[in-house]
Formats: structure tokens, C-alpha cells, sequence
């Protein structure tokens, strides 16, 4: 499993573009017919991609881990945001599909994703941070799921916020993880933007048609610089980064975050004008 080691707040001031992506973007995670997970130093996230195309993936415990499998002492999320699949988690099966979401607790032993048809397949999204607890292994089909309505046309964020994995929706003992989509027409996602250093967050841009890009701010208010971003690429934000896009089209999102608290509304709001 490899290491995404992110920079400081210090560091970062200094960074050339390619270094600002070595240390804050994953990619080349959606591969079809693999499964493919990065370290990241920051809140111990693992991030990653399963898409199985005939054959069924089963998720590894990575030596890095150094535990006899991957759940020991971890959580995961796991959102779909491609064609039909199966989740199965010690042997309950889980159909997903696009923009279903299944919870597998810390303790869960065997986990394998699997597409119903190799010519559409599954792209199951990863996202693990370690647990202290034990959560019931969980599924909520997108259709389930009761959006917040956020933003205006006029202000090109139109958009809604579904939670699946929240204080009030499938239990954790730090994962949070939901999922934005933009209306048409609309771009921008987290404008105004904010901070929270109590949680780090993790953007995973998908529908992002391949000739199109999602340009997402980081860094500190006052200091801010851009991540280009293609479709299934994942951006990593600490604490005292805000994190925010607008894309050349139309996309979704899926945001997650681990750390000191859960709740989704503890934020530390900016105004544009904040901005440099
Ligand atoms: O801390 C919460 C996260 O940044 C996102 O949920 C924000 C978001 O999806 C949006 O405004 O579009
Ligand atoms: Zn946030």
C-alpha cells in the first residue's frame, strides 16, 4: 500500500504545483479489475477503489496494517458510483447501486466487491479511519437518503448534501461520509468555504466527464492554490485547509472526514471575501 504523505500548513507556503499534488491528491485509485488503497498520514485515512470487472475483489490487509485483516481495528465506508454491485461482508450480501452506501464495522473479517456486469461495472469508493468501537455493519440505498438543499442558481452552487453516514443516519465512531451532487447549471461546491481543524476531509470527484476537470481550492483563507482534478481522483484537505471546487462541468462528490467530533455542522465558516 502506498504512503500519500501530506504537507504542513508551514510547508505548503512554498510548494511548486507538482509537489502540492504529490502531497495532497491521489489518484490512478479507479482501475478496472483492481482494488487499490493509499496510506495517507494524516488521521490514518485510507483511501482507495475497488472495481471488480468478471472476477469478485476481496479487500487485502496491507502488511502495513500490521493486523490480520483490514477491519481489526478500522472502519470503512464504501460508496458506488458506478454500475451494479455486491458488497459482501461476511457473508451478507449487499446490492448496490449507483450512489448506495454500505457501512462495515470495525471486527468485520472478510469484505468483496463485485460488479453484475463486467460491461458496466461497479466502482466501489474506499474510505477506512482507525475505530475504537464496534458500529453494526450497515447499507442506506441512495433513494433512501432525504438531501439538504443548498445554494442558488444565481451564485452557480445549486446543489444537494446527502449524508449517509452521519450522528443521525448509519452510526460510526468517526467516519463521516456523504455526498453532494450539483444541479445543472451549477459548479460550485462548499462557496463560501470553511475550515474545521477538528476533522480532516477527503473529496472524491466523480461523474467528471474526461475532457473536464474540477478546479479545488486548498489552503489556509489567505493563502489558498488549486488542485486540477479528473474524474475518481481524490483530494486530500487537513484541518486548516478549506476545500472547495468549481467544475469546467457538472459533477458529484463524495466527502468524508475523520477526527475529534462528528458533527457535520461544526464548521468555521469563511466569506469569499476572505479569499486570497
Ligand atoms: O464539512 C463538510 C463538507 O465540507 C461538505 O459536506 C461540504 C459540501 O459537500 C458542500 O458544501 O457541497
Ligand atoms: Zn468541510
Amino acid at each position: 500500500m502506498k504512503l500519500l504523505q501530506v504537507a504542513d500548513a508551514v510547508r505548503y507556503e512554498r510548494m511548486t504545483t507538482d509537489e502540492v499534488r504529490e502531497a495532497f491528491l491521489a489518484d490512478e485509485l479507479a482501475i478496472p479489475g483492481s482494488l487499490e488503497l493509499r496510506y495517507i498520514d494524516l488521521d490514518r485515512t485510507v483511501v482507495g477503489f475497488a472495481v471488480p470487472t468478471i472476477n469478485a475483489l476481496e479487500l487485502p490487509c496491507p502488511a502495513e496494517l500490521r493486523a490480520e485483516f483490514f477491519c481489526q481495528r478500522r472502519e470503512l465506508g464504501i460508496l458506488n458510483v458506478g454500475g451494479p454491485g455486491v458488497v459482501t461482508v461476511d457473508g451478507t450480501e449487499f446490492a448496490l447501486d449507483k450512489l448506495d452506501c454500505v457501512y462495515a464495522g470495525r471486527g468485520s473479517k472478510q469484505v468483496t466487491f463485485a460488479s453484475k456486469s463486467s460491461d458496466v461495472p461497479a466502482a466501489f469508493y474506499l474510505l477506512s479511519y482507525p475505530a475504537h468501537a464496534e458500529w453494526p455493519t450497515a447499507m442506506v440505498k441512495f433513494a433512501d437518503l432525504k438531501p439538504v438543499e443548498l445554494g442558488a442558481l444565481e451564485t452557480c452552487n445549486h446543489r444537494k448534501i446527502y449524508k449517509a453516514i452521519h450522528l443521525e443516519g448509519i452510526r460510526s465512531c468517526q467516519l463521516v461520509m456523504g455526498f453532494t451532487l450539483l444541479e445543472p447549471g451549477s459548479n460550485w461546491n462548499t462557496m463560501p468555504p470553511h475550515t474545521h481543524m477538528r476533522r480532516s476531509e477527503v473529496y472524491m470527484y466523480f461523474d467528471v466527464d474526461a475532457g473536464h476537470r474540477v478546479l479545488h481550492l486548498m489552503g489556509p483563507a489567505t493563502s489558498t492554490k488549486h488542485l486540477v482534478v479528473a474524474n475518481h481522483e481524490v483530494a486530500i484537505s487537513p484541518g486548516w485547509s478549506i476545500h472547495a471546487g468549481v467544475g469546467t462541468k457538472s459533477y458529484g462528490f463524495c466527502w468524508g472526514m475523520g477526527g475529534e467530533n462528528q458533527r457535520y455542522d461544526d464548521m468555521d465558516a469563511l466569506t469569499i471575501a476572505d479569499l486570497r
